[in-house]
């Protein structure tokens, strides 16, 4: 209490200052961009309507009943920040401020000195120029101190430093001590207390989980599930994929019911499960939903827009989406049906003499969706795109970090090379190809408008280059493959669909108008998305306490969205919800069931997957281009295995059987 009335009285930070970045409406007044806007905490502890007429006296009894009800605005006492970036050491400090005063008045009784003149100042923070007072052993005397003890704490430095060196050892010995002190406690903070206190949070909201286990937390329980799960195939057929895929989530649910939790190290993750609270959360409108911090993996792979916050996400959202709208993206159909057109025809290629032949789609979608990307995005630079291709596919089983920085430069050399080539283009006036690349630099010259601050720097450009390779290649393969895969099990299904490709198209190259009007492929494609989504969850962190379909989660909760547990959901989607059903989709996503969130392959809300159109158009031209020329079927060496690696495999690759008709 009493530490937290000093802080109210003399917080050592008096303000913040925010700046709009754009317009903003606040509290009914908009502000243009560029406003310095101050957060007055100084004045805002100090007022007496929020805290009453006694707001200035020293009443440390005002927080008896905790910070909510000290006043009549819990928002009101905020010395440490508030919201996302509240102040990362504010348990570091009041612990050890506590530590400083118990060992003080353990020993000490004091009070001010004559010479003390209260006089607080701003030199950054609000420091009293000359703190002393007098302390006297507690219970003692009352035998005065020496002079230099009520001396202003920098010049008792100064005369302690040039006394002697033994007390520079000295000095140095207590930081390292310190230094000690500082690590246990913020290990124990993050390994122990916090993640004790989260548990108790939820368990107190009725939230059943997995007990926490030190530092791992569940990791070792679910490698060692994903190891078990991995060793057995499923049944030709079974689309009922959870289990293997997901182990550690199932047997969660199995045990605790919905919502519950497990442990990602010392973070918990309550796994959501009903659709509306995850509109909720991915509508995330007032940003108080993030995504949780990237791993060092998601950083080398890709960071970029998909990893980004509040207003540089806006930023970059807003230059990115003009690249992936329709119009521009029509005008990429050419290099899908070339790329198409080549892999077929290397199909045809390698047939027997009867027609038949067989394929791992699996490298060879990869390939493909390489090769899509890699033009759409470079255009002319194709090759040097190609070449970030093999670097990037190089960079995911490499565990030698000397390999991986050298990759991670040669990668951004390229990048930059390329880009400085397009920029300087552009700034001669030449359009851009309607590659990505260069829709990209020129949204960016266009809203930057010659103040850099508006627009996106180099190395940003590079970041979100690499994230449409990973993004962009990775995610649409997965679907193409599982199509094939689900087709071949579903051979009516893959008649019906040739059907309607061969009335739309017979042999000719598919074109856009058409391939927007396909009717059947597009609900086979939808079903795939469905029971095999490319990524098979989710996740949000919660920055502040917040109330979810009654519940309410305290800050530092991962919450997890698991797309794949809802997409198989009988509860949504009715008994057949583990059945292969195209029919579902007859009346489009929404009549397909009662909830709006219960089928999001793309994600949902603001952040929906940018290139959701990119993919579903490359994926149409790809089934057709197969459709066309070949029937297939699963050859006898596959096996029906999916796990994930980041996104949802084929565990043995995807051999199918084709035939060509
Ligand atoms: C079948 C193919 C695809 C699937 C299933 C898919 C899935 C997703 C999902 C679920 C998200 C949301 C992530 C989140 O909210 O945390 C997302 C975001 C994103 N996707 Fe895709 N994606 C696909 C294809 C693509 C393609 C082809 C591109 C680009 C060429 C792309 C670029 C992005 C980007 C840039 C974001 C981040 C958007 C943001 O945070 O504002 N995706 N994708």
């Amino acid at each position: 209490m009493i530490l937290y009335e000093v802080l109210r009285l003399y917080p050592p930070g008096i303000g913040f200052v925010r700046q709009t970045y754009k317009e903003m409406e606040i509290g009914g007044v908009k502000y243009p961009a560029g406003v310095m806007i101050e957060l007055p905490l100084l004045f805002i502890h100090h007022d007496p309507d929020i805290w009453g007429s006694d707001v200035n006296e020293f009443k440390p009894e005002r927080f008896a009943e905790g910070i909510s009800r000290a006043s009549n605005d819990h928002g009101a006492f905020f010395p440490f920040g508030w919201g996302p970036r509240i102040c990362m050491g504010q348990n570091f400090a009041l612990l050890e401020a506590k530590m400083a005063l118990c060992m003080i008045l353990q020993r000490f009784e004091f009070e001010l000195a004559p010479s003390y003149t209260h006089a607080p100042h701003i030199v950054l923070m609000l420091p009293v120029p000359y703190a002393s007072a007098f302390l006297s052993p507690h219970r003692a005397t009352g035998e005065r101190p020496a002079r230099e003890e009520a001396l202003p704490p920098p010049l008792l430095m100064l005369m302690m430093l040039g006394a002697a060196s033994q007390w520079i050892l000295a000095a140095a010995a207590a930081a390292a001590v310190a230094a000690l002190l500082w690590l246990a406690v913020s290990t124990l903070e993050w390994a122990w207390w916090t993640p004790r206190r989260l548990e108790r949070a939820l368990r107190a909201q009725g939230i059943r989980g997995n007990r926490y286990r030190l530092f791992t937390g569940d990791v070792p329980e679910n490698v060692r599930l994903n190891r078990e799960a991995r060793k057995k195939p499923l049944p030709l057929g079974c689309h009922d994929i959870i289990p293997r895929v997901l182990p550690m989530f199932s047997k969660a649910v199995e045990e605790h019911g919905k919502p519950s939790f497990t442990w990602f190290g010392p973070t918990p993750r309550v796994m959501i499960s009903d659709p509306e609270s995850i509109r909720e959360v991915m509508s995330n409108k007032f940003g108080h939903y993030g995504k949780p911090k990237p791993t060092r993996l998601g950083k080398l792979l890709a960071s970029g827009v998909v990893s980004y916050e509040g207003e540089k996400w806006a930023k970059h959202r807003r230059i990115l989406n003009p690249a992936f709208h329709h119009e521009k993206i029509k005008r990429m159909l050419p290099v899908f049906s070339n790329c198409c057109t080549e892999m077929v025809t290397r199909w045809e290629n390698s047939m027997s003499i009867e027609g038949m032949s067989e394929v791992d789609v699996w490298p060879e979608f990869q390939n493909l969706t390489g090769d899509v990307i890699s033009k759409t995005a470079f255009g002319s630079s194709y090759e040097e795109g190609r070449r970030i291709f093999q670097l990037q596919a190089e960079f995911l089983p490499t565990k030698n970090n000397r390999r991986l920085r050298e990759i991670e430069r040669e990668v951004s050399k390229l990048l930059r090379g390329i880009i400085g080539k397009r920029e300087r283009a552009i700034k001669n006036g030449e359009t851009s190809n309607g590659d990505l690349l260069g829709l990209l630099v020129e949204s960016n010259m266009r809203e930057s408008n010659g103040k850099a601050e508006l627009g996106m720097t180099t190395d940003e450009i590079i970041e979100e280059c690499k994230l449409f390779y990973f993004a962009g290649m990775e995610t649409t393969s997965v679907l193409l493959t599982w199509t094939l895969i689900v087709l071949s099990m579903h051979p009516e299904w893959q008649e019906r669909a040739r059907e309607e490709v061969l009335h739309h198209f017979g042999r000719t190259t598919p074109d856009y108008d058409s391939l927007s009007r396909l009717k059947i492929v597009t609900m086979i494609l939808y079903e795939v998305l469905r029971l095999y989504p490319p990524v098979v969850f989710l996740t949000r962190r919660t920055y502040k306490e917040m109330e979810l379909g009654g519940i309410k989660y305290p800050a530092e909760v991962t919450l997890m969205l698991p797309i794949l547990f809802i997409h198989h959901d009988p509860d949504i989607w009715g008994k057949d919800a583990g059945e292969f059903n195209p029919g579902r989709f007859a009346d489009g996503i929404s009549n397909a069931t009662k909830y709006q969130t219960s089928f999001f392959p793309f994600g949902w809300g603001p952040r929906i997957c940018i290139g959701q159109n990119f993919a579903l158009l490359e994926a149409k031209m790809a089934i057709c281009t197969i459709l066309q020329r070949f029937s297939f079927e699963l050859s006898p060496s596959y096996i029906h295995a999916p796990f994930t690696v980041i996104t949802l495999h084929p565990q043995h690759g995807a051999q199918i059987k084709l035939k060509k008709i």
